[in-house]
């Protein structure tokens, strides 16, 4: 990984030099109680051993708070203890099987840590450890004496919150943290008075939760936003995401915004909504990760897609798969279809209600099913460490995100997608279909976005099928 030396519009440079971080241990001795409350079952502790660890990709660090010290250095911890972390924090992180930090931890950890607070857009892969860099500010900030709600974090679907909440439980194992959701169907209507320190939810909750002060936002200190792209630019999502903000008034709010991808007219507003923002960022060429295999297969119509899915059924079920559609019905009818053939997969989508979206996830993380059919519901965030192939049924459009848009490929959507495998350096395949002239010209302007080759996949040749693709799993 090399570091560029760049300034930002008020001229803060960014040194080089790579020493020991200096930072804030939590307040107070962290308590050692198990707490936490709704977790959903964590993922095999991943092995240390990853390739991303050791992986390298352009990242621009741009630092907002240099200005005073010029020579201050840009921090960067290869370990964990040298980050200064609560001895319970460690020791969660190391019950997890997190050994070090990933890159993207090692170089926003530091930052995200010192004081006084600073905020922060971060950028990195899908899969490379993002989550654990805003868990470990919040559960780093917290005061676990004080029974008040003091970190907020957003994801856009209940389903990554949740995720987000098992990596708080698990982090937090060793500490006293108490959390709670701010997504559909969780509190009674009465609630009145949320004391946990850590909440997680949707945007849509959160800001009504906010609003009835349901969740007092005096003692908010930090404020994270998942798939930050997504929450602020989703037609919906940013209005609310917007909401939530402004009803956090604290003096001090620490904003911390992640994502994999930030296209430029959400950099520049990322930037109003986290203002001094210390900055990590991705080199265009370097958004999706080469450990996934891009391929595509060229369907004769529609109707042909569905044909050469199910030839796929073998393969698919080597691991667990995940198929994106445009459309709910698209994923609802494909499942049914394949459920009466006596092939065994599940669909999930935003119109079922909330606690059968849990009951379909949980059985998917816990490898009870193999294949997910879905839309853009979880393109985002969702991790299981299993899942080695996605499927572009339908290929992701930017009409299905931003009103008025027209018909070319979502190419950020697309990135989230094929993310949904090949995860902490792990292997992965992602298989696009393509039917007819517009989806071939779709997905030639995502290649050409991606400047990554998609290599085509004979669809009449089952052999060759499997062969390239446990080649490209070996
Ligand atoms: N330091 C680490 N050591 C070992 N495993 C890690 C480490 N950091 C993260 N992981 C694992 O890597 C996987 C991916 O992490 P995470 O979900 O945070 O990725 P992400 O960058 O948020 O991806 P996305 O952009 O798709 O949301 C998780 O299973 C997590 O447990």
């Amino acid at each position: 990984m090399s570091v560029s030396i760049t300034k930002d519009e008020d001229g803060f440079i960014t040194p080089t030099v790579a020493p020991k971080a200096t930072v804030t241990p939590p307040k107070d001795e962290a308590p050692t109680s198990e707490a936490a409350s709704g977790s959903v079952p964590l993922e095999e502790p991943t092995p240390s051993t990853s390739e991303l660890l050791t992986s390298s990709f352009e990242v621009t660090v741009t630092l907002a708070d240099q200005q005073g010290n010029p020579n201050s250095p840009l921090y960067s911890a290869k370990t964990f203890q040298e980050l200064g972390l609560h001895p319970d924090l460690l020791k969660g992180l190391f019950a997890m099987g997190f050994d070090k930090p990933s890159k993207i931890q090692e170089k926003a950890l530091p930052l995200l840590l010192t004081d006084p607070p600073t905020n922060m857009i971060g950028q990195s892969q899908s899969g490379t450890g993002k989550t654990a860099a805003f868990v470990l500010t919040m559960l780093s900030r917290i005061d676990y004496d004080l029974n008040k709600p003091q970190a907020v974090c957003l994801a856009p679907s209940r389903e990554l919150a949740r995720q987000i909440m098992s990596v708080i439980t698990a982090m937090g194992k060793y500490t006293s943290v108490q959390t709670e959701y701010a997504i559909k169907d969780n509190l009674p209507r009465d609630a009145t008075n949320i004391t946990a320190q850590i909440i997680v939810g949707t945007p849509g909750t959160m800001s009504d939760l906010l609003r009835r002060k349901v969740i007092d936002a005096t003692h908010v200190k930090v404020f994270v936003l998942d798939e930050a792209d997504n929450m602020l630019d989703q037609d919906g999502l940013g209005e609310q995401t917007l909401r939530v903000k402004n009803l956090l008034r604290a003096k001090q709010l620490q904003i911390i915004l992640f994502s994999a991808t930030f296209p430029d007219h959400v950099r520049s507003y990322a930037s109003k909504i986290a203002p001094n923002a210390n900055k990590i960022e991705l080199q265009k060429e370097e958004l999706s990760v080469d450990n996934i295999r891009q391929f595509y297969m060229d369907c004769r119509n529609a109707e042909h897609k569905y044909d050469i899915l199910v030839s796929l059924y073998q393969l698919l079920t080597i691991g667990q798969s995940i198929i994106f559609c445009q459309h709910r019905h698209t994923a609802d009818r494909i499942s049914q279809r394949m459920t009466a053939e006596g092939h065994r997969v599940a669909s999930l989508h935003g119109a079922k209600d909330a606690a059968e979206r849990d009951a379909i996830i949980d059985r998917f993380r816990e490898g009870r099913e193999k294949v997910l059919i879905t839309t853009n519901v979880i393109a985002r965030g969702i991790d299981i460490m299993q899942v080695n192939m996605v499927v572009n049924y339908d290929l992701p459009l930017m009409n299905e995100r931003v009103k008025g848009a027209d018909e070319r490929p979502d190419i950020e959507t697309y990135i989230h997608r094929i993310g949904r495998t090949g995860r902490f350096g792990r292997r992965g395949v992602s298989i696009n279909f393509v039917h007819d002239k517009k989806t071939w010209m779709q997905m030639e302007l995502i290649e050409k976005a991606l400047g990554k080759k998609i290599t085509r996949i004979e669809t009449n040749d089952v052999d060759e099928m499997e062969a390239k693709m446990k080649q490209a799993l070996k």
